[in-house]
């Protein structure tokens, strides 16, 4: 199966986000990825609330926020009012997670947790059939523009085994370094979505790059199922 696409605002121009939500409506995105930073959890502030509203007013994909906040529940209706279709917590960031996952469950979206490159996928052994969605961090989460941290490839394939054995359908989303050179390793080792920023948003015409990522990708998936 070929990925979905999630393309990170975050890498956008600020200045401009009507006109790169819409261009992303006609592009090969599945999602749009919205980062909020509340420079407390991680070291740096995006936006919130009401950039989220703006940008769901323009978007033809469903919106997936990943909170990168600390207290994330009690932001939680407020981010589904706005237009949140995912949303994602840190683990780190949670003390009663199972509560939290369940209050997003209950708002009618999506429930991912993230976890941070330091972080093993066992924490998620007894709650990882709850889940709608995990998200590991390939970068140290904060800004964009990172490079991709390697053992990011043995963490999906452990985590894609622990998730199978819970008999648990989440589905397996990285966020940070994401190319070109290395999508397809991370959807051989069980990537369910790619999140990609400055790759998309620094290329001459992201359109044109997101419709290269869904091409390769799809070839791959298309020639794997032949065999
Ligand atoms: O969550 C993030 C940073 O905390 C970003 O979504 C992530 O880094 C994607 O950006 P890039 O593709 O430029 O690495």
């Amino acid at each position: 199966m070929a990925p979905l696409l999630a393309p990170s605002l975050l890498a956008a121009d600020f200045g401009n986000l009507q006109f790169e939500t819409e261009r992303l409506a006609a592009s090969a995105a599945d999602w749009l990825h919205f980062d909020v930073m509340d420079g407390r959890f991680v070291p740096n502030i995006s936006f919130g609330i009401p950039v989220l509203q703006a940008v769901h007013r323009h978007a033809k994909q469903p919106i997936d926020v990943h909170l990168m906040i600390e207290e994330p529940q009690h932001y939680l209706s407020a981010f589904r009012d706005a237009g949140a279709a995912n949303i994602t917590v840190h683990y780190e960031a949670c003390p009663h997670l199972h509560r939290v996952v369940q209050q997003i469950r209950q708002l009618g979206c999506r429930a991912g947790v993230a976890l941070n490159p330091h972080t093993p996928v066992s924490v998620l052994e007894d709650i990882a059939p709850d889940l709608d969605l995990v998200l590991i961090m390939s970068v140290n989460p904060g800004f964009g523009g990172q490079a991709f941290i390697p053992n990011t490839l043995r963490k999906v394939a452990a985590l894609k085994e622990l998730l199978v054995d819970c008999g648990s359908e989440a589905l397996i989303e990285i966020d940070g370094g994401v190319t070109l050179d290395n999508a397809q390793a991370l959807v051989d080792a069980g990537a369910d979505a790619l999140v990609a920023g400055s790759f998309v948003f620094s290329s001459p015409d992201p359109v044109a790059t997101l419709a290269q990522m869904r091409q390769q990708l799809t070839a791959s998936a298309e020639q794997q199922d032949f065999r």
